[in-house]
Parts: C-alpha cells; structure tokens; sequence
C-alpha cells in the first residue's frame, strides 16, 4: 500500500486535518471560557491533548483503541474493532497504517467525535463548521446564478414539455454532479469552493463523466409516477443522502425543488451525518443554517429560494433524517442486516441519490475492482431501491467502465481517478435486473 493513494491519505492528509482541528479548538478557547469559564478552558486543554494522542497513535502505526464514550453507536464500533482483530490475527496488527483505509479514515473522524464528547461544556462544539458556512459564504456567486436558474424555470414550469422537463432534469442532475468537486476532506480543510457559475460549464465538462446514466434514472422515475391525492401524477418518494455542506448542498437543495416543484417527485428525504464528518459532511444544523442563510441572503431569487425550502420542511415535502449507521466504517451491501431500520426506510424510495466519493467507496466495498466489473456485482447486493450515484472520483475505486476505457484515461492521465476532475452518474435499478 505504499505510495497508493490511501497510504498518502492515511500518511498526509489525515495529520494535516488532526492538526487543524486542534488549532481551531485553540483558536476558540475565549468562546469556550466566555460561555462556559474555568470549565471551558479545562475542556479546551483536555480535547487537544486527547487529539494530540491520537495525531500521534496514527503517525506513529499504534493499533486502533477501543471507543470509551456512550453514544448509541459506540458498541458497534468496538464490535466491528473486535471483528477486524479476528480477521487480522491478533490485535496488535490492526493499526493505522495496516487496516483497510476506509475502517482508520472513518476511525479518525469518530475519534475527533470522542475527544469533545469525553469534554461536556464543549462536546458539540463543531471542529468543521468554520470550513462549512465559509464554503458557502465564497460560493455566493454561483449560489445567485444557481437560484436565479431556478426560478426561470419555475416561472413556467407548468408550461414545459417532457422533453424540456427532461433538459432541465439532466442539467440540474449535472450540476449536483460537480458540487461534489467542492469537498474539503480532499484539500485537507484547505478553501474549496465554487466562485464561476456551474451552468456556465456544463457543456465543457461533458467529456469528463465517464458514465451517464442519467436517461435511464429519468425512465425509472418516470414509471414511477402514480395519480396522487393531490391530484397531480408524480412519483412518490427520492431520497438523497447527503454529502457536503457549502456549495454541494446549494445543488442538492436546487435539483430536489426542481423534483417537487416539476411534480417529478411528491416528497424529498434528505439523509445527513449525525457526527462532524469527512470535514465538510452535512449535519443537521448544517442543512438548517444552510437554508436559513439563503432566507437572509440580500438577493431575490436566493431568498425566495430559502423561504420555500423552509415552507417545504414545514409542510412536510421535504423530510431531514440522520441515521448512525452513515457515520459508521460498514460498506453498503451490510446495511440490511447491521441497520436493518434506516434499509427498511430506504425501500421506501422511488430512488435513491447517493452523493459523493465517500458513499461510493462504501456502495463498491472500497475494493480494487477491475473497471469492467458491473455496478451491480460491485454493490454486492446491494439495492433496497433504484439508486444512483453522482461522484467526482476521488479514491482509487472505478466501476463499470467499458473495455479499454480505464486503460485509456491512464495513459492519457495517471491521476484520473483521484483528481476530481472526472466524474460518473452511475444507476442501478434492482427491480429490473
Ligand atoms: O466528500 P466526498 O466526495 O465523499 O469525498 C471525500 C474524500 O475523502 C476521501 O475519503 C479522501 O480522504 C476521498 O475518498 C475523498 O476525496
Ligand atoms: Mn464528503
């Protein structure tokens, strides 16, 4: 695994973010002394040497510990750290530097978790959510146009034709697409956002995604649709899980009013992280201050865009969950049985939309796949509805291509499957197949 995109992650970036997340602890020790006093000094100093630790565990390959704290999901991971121990031999050898890559990345952030939750007066205090709300902040820009996109089609959206119902589809699909360049788990918390307007380059980055299945995603929705009591004819139910906050999370709002408002879909589940995640994750008050934001935002389509995400929540079209089980190292394909709820839940979906490297990573099992190998055998099961995954490719991880095409983008370009700048709208409908 040496020199492997993963070594590099486990050996650079995550230091890089522990040290960050320490100095903006730092950083906020007056906020913690103003609100809570001696107490919140005392607290400070205990995390960081906690965090310190653990920045030290992991540079120097100690093995993985067992959790102490008392979340709801703390058992399942020290079953899981059991279970890893079992397979690897002896407990010893699981370390950082010699588990899978995405058990110890998922570890570490869970770890963070522990450090301000074992800490009271500051346990959830949130280490990411400078980065988050200043993602937003610098992407106002492509937010305005991204609004202002909307409400054009909102203005005659009765009028459309299916076919223009289907352009807007696509190009809104796409743009959700490309939010997911704006992580900031790959930059290690470095600035990350969109400045130019999305739809301005959509047609230029077409050659990038490597697949598009965004027709038959289209077809799957489509016969979905049922006459419903409110007399329109939709599709009931999409989920989208989530992926990260800032500007990703304005394109994920924005296609799911398009969903809503086309009559495409009668309702929007959103999945978000229960914990501080991968840096930039959406949380609960990270989905909330995000729309509260877009109310308060001195431009007319963006606020009016806010005040109709807000009414969506209250009336019930738009539903916000967060589930443990997002927030836990397990591929996909284990979800019916380790979170058989949050798979019953999922099942209820006319289609499900999985953001994001991450989701990806633990749709395919985060295995070296060859690049031919189908969606379907790499989900391994895996399929509690029709789901689509829209990912910029960020790990060493890609299925579903056609011959010669991985080997094409080698040699045309080494770091294609980590660099972002690719991308896949992969679909998989387990009805049909
Ligand atoms: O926000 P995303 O798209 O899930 O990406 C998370 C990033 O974190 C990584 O796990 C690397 O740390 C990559 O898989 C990806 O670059
Ligand atoms: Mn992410």
């Amino acid at each position: 695994m040496r020199r492997s995109f993963a070594y590099l992650t486990i050996r650079d970036r995550l230091p890089t973010i522990l040290t960050k997340v320490v100095d903006t602890i730092h950083r906020n020790k007056n906020k913690f002394f103003e609100e809570y006093g001696e107490a919140g000094i005392q607290a400070e100093k205990q995390a960081i040497s906690l965090l310190s630790k653990l920045r030290n565990e992991l540079q120097t390959d100690k093995p993985v510990l067992a959790l102490t704290d008392c979340l709801p999901d703390t058992d399942s991971w020290n079953q899981y750290l059991e279970r890893q121990q079992r397979l690897q031999g002896d407990q010893e050898s699981v370390s950082w530097f010699k588990s899978p890559w995405l058990y110890v990345e998922c570890y570490m952030y869970r770890r963070i978790h522990e450090a301000l939750l074992l800490n009271p007066p500051i346990s959830d205090f949130d280490v990411f959510n400078e980065g988050k709300t200043q993602g937003f902040t610098e992407s106002s820009q492509a937010v305005m146009s991204l609004c202002t996109y909307l409400e054009g089609i909102n203005n005659n959206i009765e009028e459309l034709s299916k076919n223009q119902l289907f352009e807007h589809f696509s190009k809104l699909m796409q743009v959700s697409l490309w939010g997911n360049k704006c992580d900031l788990s790959i930059s290690a918390g470095q600035e990350n956002s969109q400045k130019t307007s999305p739809l301005d380059s959509l047609y230029s980055l077409l050659p990038f995604i490597l697949v598009d299945d965004t027709k038959r995603v289209w077809s799957g929705l489509i016969s979905a649709q049922r006459p419903r009591e409110s007399g329109k004819t939709t599709a009931d139910r999409v989920d989208i899980v989530l992926d990260n906050a800032g500007f990703e999370l304005v394109t994920d709002l924005v296609l799911a009013d398009f969903l809503v408002s086309s009559g495409l879909a009668r309702q929007i589940h959103f999945h978000g992280k229960s914990i501080p995640w991968f840096v930039s994750d959406v949380t609960a008050k990270d989905f909330q201050w995000t729309i509260r934001q877009a109310m308060a935002t001195n431009h007319k389509w963006v606020s009016k865009c806010g005040v109709q995400w807000q009414r969506y929540l209250k009336e019930g079209m738009w539903c916000y969950h967060d589930h443990p089980f997002w927030t836990q190292p397990h591929e996909f394909c284990d979800m019916a049985a380790d979170a058989p709820d949050l798979y019953t839940t999922l099942q209820g979906a006319d289609l499900v939309l999985f953001k994001g490297d991450l989701n990806y990573r633990k749709l395919t099992g985060d295995r070296y796949w060859e690049h031919t190998v189908s969606f379907e055998t790499a989900l391994r099961g895996f399929g509690p509805a029709p789901l689509c995954s829209l990912r910029t490719l960020k790990a060493n991880i890609q299925v579903g291509l056609q011959p010669g095409q991985g080997e094409k983008l080698t040699s045309q370009d080494p770091s294609w499957m980590t660099s972002g700048k690719y991308a896949v709208i992969q679909f998989h409908n387990p009805k049909s197949e």
